[in-house]
């Protein structure tokens, strides 16, 4: 197997406001392989954007270091993208210009860009709504946008922060089955944040679990279920038991656990 994608060694993050000094990440190590997805896990405020950010390059580590094809992470870059909850669209441009509107900086000509913008666009299927603006989208055809957008860039990794929180059930399930597939396809690597212990189930290779004050990693466990994973399956819920016991919410009502 050759050089991990990313490594992070001893990384440590501390927050300095006026008032206070807050230490959110504390000793973490970990390393993603190229062509994995993997997910951060873990309970509000324990750390996982912060954790996000800190790959991408958005935030400095406070202590350790942070590779990415083994040479230091010092600024966020085109080869590895965020995608948010909220989509970040510009309302008053179309979806084509939206996701045009990423590959500016690349300096492909106009037909080049359109070409590039409308194959993402048909991938994440929108070919029909090139010419409509954000505000006539549902949420999920919002997102497909938006992941689009990243595509579109050809990054080697996209970092997602909660990329269908905001999103009904029925949707969410339908945009987690096409970004398996997209991913499958582009082989682009994803990492992502949720607190949603069955998307990281159905999407992940590995799973990072995090505990909070300050933030470390609790345990990794790998999913070694093929894809597409069928959320019915004993094995799935073999996964979905465990890490419910590592969280220890089985002792609770579960009830209120299993709910859908
Ligand atoms: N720029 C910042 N300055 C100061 N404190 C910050 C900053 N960013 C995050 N924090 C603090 O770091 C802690 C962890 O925040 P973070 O957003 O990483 O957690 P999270 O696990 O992603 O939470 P959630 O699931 O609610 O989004 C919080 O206490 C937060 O207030």
């Amino acid at each position: 197997m050759g050089a991990s994608l990313v490594t992070l060694n001893q990384v440590g993050k501390t927050f300095k406001t006026n008032s206070k000094e807050e230490t959110v990440l504390q000793n973490i190590n970990l390393s993603i392989e190229d062509g994995e997805t993997v997910s951060i896990l873990g309970k509000s405020g324990c750390g996982k954007s912060t954790l996000l950010n800190v790959i991408g390059g958005f935030h400095a580590p406070t202590k350790g270091s942070v590779l990415f094809e083994g040479e230091q992470v010092t600024n966020p870059s085109r080869r590895a993208i965020m995608l948010f909850q909220h989509y970040a669209l510009l309302p008053w441009r179309s979806v084509l210009k939206n996701v045009e509107l990423g590959l500016e900086p690349e300096g492909l000509s106009a037909s080049e860009q359109r070409e590039r913008a409308e194959t993402y666009l048909a991938l994440v299927g929108l070919k029909d709504s090139l010419h409509q603006f954000p505000s006539q989208l549902s949420g999920g055809m919002q997102q497909r946008v938006a992941i689009a957008r990243a595509l579109a860039i050809r990054p080697e990794m996209i970092l997602m922060d909660e990329p269908f929180a905001a999103l009904d059930t029925f949707t969410r399930y339908y945009l987690q089955d096409e970004l398996m597939k997209i991913q499958q396809q582009e082989k682009t690597n994803i990492v992502l944040v949720t607190h949603d212990i069955d998307e990281a189930v159905y999407l992940s290779d590995r799973i990072f679990m995090m505990d909070a004050n300050p933030g470390r990693i609790r345990r990794t466990v790998d999913i070694e279920l093929p894809k597409p994973r069928d959320r019915s399956h004993r094995d799935f819920q073999y996964y979905r038991k465990l890490i419910l016991d590592e969280f220890d919410f089985s002792q609770r009502d579960q009830s209120v656990e299993y709910n859908i």
